[in-house]
């Protein structure tokens, strides 16, 4: 009996449509790869035929025919190697066979490794006419192959004589007209093969008449930059704040600071040629993650293309080029700080918060850039360098919150305190602590703040004794003490003082206290004996006024925990409500 499938070991077939849908679907992002792909099998045969013949001069011309009625057609034809017929059928009729391939590893002449490129052509055409004459065989007859996207192929000699070369034929299927146009023709040829080295016509016009910007002649550094900037206005509409030299193994090319600031989780779009090809200009992950406020452009020899061409495979060599790349932009940003400050505090005035995200996890960034990165002192706001020339000791507070506490009376008393609340800062003033001893740099516990303020004189305590009774009375079941001291603001009526785990506590169970109310306080408000609303209270609070003394303790309570950035929680909510009610029925 027959079985319904056959017995003998079989070869795997293939769906050519399926296929060209996955390409077009899934790797390729446009069918206007064809260009590409065409452009770089032209160039890789001419390289194997200058393997041959070394002295050859190559060449690639472009024809675009637009008929007045039917689709239009694209030819292009190159010098190259060219195909036997043997190897039309093993690598044109054979998916995924490519000449271009050692046994271990892809040619480092050739673009192309895949043996898949052709098939882009079925992204626009359903009909691929492959002309071609083998340099290997002078004699040989140039031959003919038409490959279709129901994946059937023939072969005819050709009988005219024809030079050593390749003519490759497309006719737009339809829907894909206007990718075979003269004007899109001439625009994806520019753009994909506008660096080549050798020349490509469309028509009599040569495409590709310009040099990489890192080539064009220059007696100075100076014009060395400004080609390198005239070319990122003109190419890649950037205005950048500078240009970097890149070379890195078997890479050449160029690193733009953008003159804004990119959200970090940006793609880093990387304008990317491959031996003078683009690949792409929207590769990522070509530089370190850190190097973010830079677009580059690149030209490589020794990486390896992905198999969507839109980037590099990811191996040691990529990560190589990455961290010499890497390397070029640090020394580059070195020599300014040495030589050209201004226009690094520019770069660092745009991308700080880029710059501390790297210094933190680089010694040496954050030794580079430490003198110009910004931070916000009590003082306002001035660079890490500046604060060192005018106060030599640094002191800084953790928290924002804290530094909104503490920042007006340190302005007051002319005390400069740097805000190490934003991200990052206070890791680069620690680990700057440690790398540079001699800047004096610590902590400041806001607590300490207090320390600073006057302590009054013994008739003042005599004057203030009853208010300080009635006010920790009133605040004793908020866990909170009291003291008076005299300090400038004039104008602040208190400050809460409160250590971090009184901090901590007040934010998971809404209450400084602890169980029973702790026998000595865990936080104090420091009433300011400098304000004159204070005083006021301290003589009411003399006369008796307890009703009316207690109420506006408790408001110059929840006040300060407010100027403090401390949320409130019911049980101030509940006595704020109290006091505004007692205001306003005049219990007091
Ligand atoms: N213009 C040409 N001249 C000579 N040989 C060609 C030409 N175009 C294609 N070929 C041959 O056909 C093979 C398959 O080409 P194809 O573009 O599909 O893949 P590839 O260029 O080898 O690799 P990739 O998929 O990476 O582009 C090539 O390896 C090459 O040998």
């Amino acid at each position: 009996m027959r079985t319904p499938y056959p017995t003998m070991p079989g070869t795997f077939q293939v769906d050519l449509r399926g296929l060209v849908d996955l390409l077009s679907r899934h790797l390729y992002r446009s069918p206007d790869v064809y260009i590409r792909e065409l452009l770089q099998n032209a160039v890789d045969a001419v390289a194997a035929r200058r393997r041959l013949e070394p002295g050859v001069a190559g060449a690639v011309e472009i024809e675009v025919v637009e008929p007045a009625h039917g689709a239009p057609e694209v030819i292009i034809t190159d010098n190259g190697i060219g195909l036997t017929g043997t190897e039309l059928v093993e690598l044109l009729a054979t998916i995924g066979r490519s000449s271009k391939r050692g046994d271990l590893s892809p040619h480092r002449d050739y673009i192309g490794q895949f043996g898949i490129g052709l098939l882009a052509c079925f992204l626009v055409a359903d009909e691929i006419t492959v002309t071609t004459r083998s340099a290997k065989d002078p004699d040989g007859k140039a031959l003919r192959w038409q490959g279709r996207s129901d994946g059937s192929y023939d072969i005819s000699p050709v009988e005219s004589a024809l030079p050593a070369g390749t003519q490759v034929h497309l006719r737009a299927r339809p829907g894909a007209e206007h990718r075979l146009s003269r004007g899109h023709v001439l625009r994806l040829t520019h753009r994909y093969g506008g660096l080549l080295p050798l020349p490509v016509r469309l028509g009599s016009t040569v495409v590709n008449d310009e040099l990489p910007p890192w080539e064009l002649p220059a007696l100075t550094m100076d014009q060395e930059r400004e080609n390198a900037l005239s070319y990122a206005r003109r190419v890649l509409d950037l205005d950048p704040l500078d240009a970097i030299p890149l070379h890195a193994d078997g890479v050449r090319g160029l690193a733009f600071v953008l003159p804004y600031e990119p959200s970090p989780a940006a793609r880093q779009d990387h304008r990317v040629y491959l031996r003078r090809m683009l690949l792409s200009d929207s590769t990522d992950r070509l530089l370190p993650d850190w190097a973010f406020f830079v677009r580059c452009v690149i030209d490589a020899d020794s990486l390896q293309p992905n198999a969507a061409r839109d980037g590099f495979a990811e191996d040691a060599r990529l990560d190589t080029v990455r961290e010499q790349l890497g390397r070029c932009i640090r020394d580059h940003l070195a020599d300014l700080a040495r030589m050209w400050p201004s226009r690094l505090a520019r770069i660092v005035a745009v991308h700080h918060a880029g710059i501390s995200a790297l210094a933190v996890h680089d010694e040496q960034c954050l030794l580079l850039f430490a003198d110009w990165l910004p931070v916000d002192t009590s003082l306002g706001r001035m660079t890490l360098g500046e604060h060192a020339r005018r106060f030599g000791e640094l002191r800084f507070v953790r928290r924002c919150d804290d530094f909104r506490q503490v920042a007006p009376i340190a302005a007051a008393q002319g005390r400069c305190v740097v805000n190490g609340g934003p991200a990052n800062v206070s890791t680069l003033l620690d680990r700057l602590a440690g790398l540079r001893p001699e800047r004096d740099i610590a902590e400041l516990d806001p607590t300490e703040v207090v320390d600073s303020f006057a302590d009054l004189t013994v008739a003042e305590r005599a004057e203030v004794a009853d208010l300080v009774r009635l006010a920790e009375s009133a605040l004793r079941h908020h866990g909170v003490g009291v003291q008076i001291r005299a300090f400038a603001p004039t104008v602040m009526h208190a400050t809460f003082i409160a250590g971090e785990d009184c901090r901590v506590r007040r934010q998971f169970t809404g209450s400084i206290v602890d169980g029973p109310v702790a026998a000595a306080p865990a936080a104090q408000l420091c009433l300011n004996f400098a304000n004159a609303a204070v005083r006021e209270l301290a003589r009411q609070a003399r006369q008796g006024q307890i009703m009316r003394v207690r109420r506006a303790v408790e408001l110059l309570y929840v006040q300060a925990l407010l100027l403090g950035h401390h949320p409130l929680h019911d049980r101030e909510l509940s006595l704020l409500d109290d006091v505004v009610l007692g205001l306003v029925e005049d219990r007091g």
